[in-house]
């Protein structure tokens, strides 16, 4: 998605430990047509396997994921980092390493919006080590579903999460990626794949 790989050349900021900002399109501020664009390509991608699912983890997954349910007219199902009080049991359950905040942190989804009559495609924001897809794959099975493919708005290449997934056996479709990032070279990034 040439827009998004514009965008981050002209905002994205490197910081120590691998680690990249997109505050000001992904992660805190969220730009309307970037994100709307974001929807469609995913809509696009994965069409052809007929989803009547979408899941994503909050906070970040969040956004692009909505975008991606309002062209599919498909539901949005977001796993929880704490379990509510009205979340309805049995709860599926998994963990996964906040990157970007650091620790251990618990996800759970509610039986009452994942089971066994479930196509579900994940979305997320970042692929990195494809640890939060891993997790979120523990619960998917765990429900019953079936999990079809994987949209990422940002693949991290460089950190080898599509290699370490591809017991999986899906399809993942990424928006941009970033190849490689360092002081010297800057940001070197490609439209996704
Ligand atoms: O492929 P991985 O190595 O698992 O990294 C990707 C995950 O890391 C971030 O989660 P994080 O909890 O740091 O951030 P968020 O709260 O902004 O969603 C991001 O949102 C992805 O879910
Ligand atoms: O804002 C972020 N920047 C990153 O580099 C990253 N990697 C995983 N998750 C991430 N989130």
């Amino acid at each position: 998605m040439q827009a998004l790989v514009d965008a981050i050349r002209a905002q994205g900021v490197i910081l120590p430990g691998g680690f990249l900002k997109v505050d000001g399109l992904v992660n805190h501020q969220l730009l309307p047509a970037l994100t709307r664009d974001m929807g469609e390509h995913f809509a696009e991608y994965f069409a052809p396997l007929k989803p009547n699912k979408i899941l994503t983890i909050e906070v970040s997954g969040i956004a692009p994921a909505l975008a991606t349910s309002l062209v599919m007219g498909i539901p949005m199902v977001y796993a929880r980092k704490k379990k509510p009080i009205t979340m309805k049991e049995p709860a599926y359950t998994a963990q996964s390493i906040s990157r970007t905040k650091g620790g251990v942190v618990d996800l759970f989804v509610s039986s009452e919006f994942l089971g066994p009559d479930d196509r579900v495609i994940v979305i997320d924001d970042f692929l990195a080590s494809g640890g939060t897809l891993r997790s979120l794959n523990t619960i998917i099975e765990a429900s019953g579903a079936e999990l079809l493919g994987l949209g990422c708005v940002i693949e991290k290449g460089f950190e080898e999460g599509r290699l370490k997934l591809a017991d999986l056996n899906i399809p993942i479709h990424t928006l941009a990626n970033i190849v490689r990032m360092s002081e010297e070279e800057g940001i070197v990034v490609e439209v996704g794949r």
